[in-house]
């Protein structure tokens, strides 16, 4: 297996505060791995850490075959400043800025392309729509369109169909698949378990550390979720620093 993503004693956190603990392992290329875990459990710790956003505590994370510009990162919507001045083309078209620049003009070649994008996610007519005026299916299928430009080899997505209704979740359950299909690597974090057992093939459970990482249908037990929740739950928030030994 090509591992596109490496994890190698891991430790994330904020200030010195560990979020996430010695984690390891290989994301094989290609894969579709949804990341689950409780409240707190730091799954968006661990997207903004292979973002590169977020420098480890300890440990490593490293895309051996992977350009930072080939990784495409959708924050969750709390994280989206909708009062942002706007439209949803010129949103979109920033899928582009590593081929244009972030402040380059769009070459009239690419105008056709932001428009398939916009057109590929079902908001045909909506270019010129300032993103405030959104609503928040709306707004996240904006979002995809976005990545569909980035075309990246890795595609994290945090929490993508939260608050988003069956039809839209649907729409982009089925952009997510095509982007599996051309072997793209996606790692979703999600709540949805039906979403999770019957469209990504791969789960990693956590608790501020691994409990399982494997097939989905042998992560999500009763066991492991039990499991999961007590880790939480016993968690020190004060505690400075990890207790086990690196
Ligand atoms: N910027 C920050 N500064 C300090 N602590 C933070 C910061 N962001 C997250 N944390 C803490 O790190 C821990 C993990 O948070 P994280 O957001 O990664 O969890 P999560 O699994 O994504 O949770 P949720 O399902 O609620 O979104 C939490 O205890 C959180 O309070």
């Amino acid at each position: 297996m090509t591992a596109a993503i490496r994890f190698s004693d891991l430790t994330l956190g904020y200030d010195r505060h560990p979020a996430v603990h010695h984690l390891d392992g290989d994301v094989e290329s290609g894969s579709l791995l949804a990341i689950c875990g409780p409240n707190g459990a730091g799954k968006s710790t661990l997207l903004k850490a292979i973002a590169g956003s977020l420098a480890p505590l300890s440990g490593s994370v490293a895309l051996p075959h992977v350009k930072t510009r080939d990784i495409a990162y959708l924050p969750q919507a709390a994280e989206i400043d909708k009062s942002f001045p706007i439209n949803v083309f010129d949103v979109v078209a920033m899928g582009l800025w590593s081929r244009c620049g972030l402040f380059g003009a769009v070459a009239r070649r690419e105008l056709a392309r932001v428009h398939d994008a916009i057109s590929a996610v079902g908001l045909d007519g909506f270019e010129d729509r300032a993103i405030g005026a959104l609503s928040g299916g709306q707004l996240q299928r904006m979002l995809f369109a976005r990545l569909l430009l980035q075309d990246a080899a890795v595609i994290l997505l945090d929490e993508p169909f939260t608050a988003i209704d069956s039809k839209t979740t649907a729409d982009l359950l089925a952009l997510v698949a095509r982007w599996s299909s051309e072997k793209r690597t996606v790692l979703a974090v999600l709540h949805d378990f039906d979403i999770v057992r019957e469209h990504f093939p791969q789960t990693l459970l956590l608790a501020r550390e691994k409990i399982a990482w494997g097939k989905t249908a042998d992560v999500l037990t009763p066991q492991n979720l039990l499991r999961a929740r007590s880790m939480i739950e016993a968690f020190d928030r004060d505690a400075q620093a990890c207790s086990r030994a690196a």
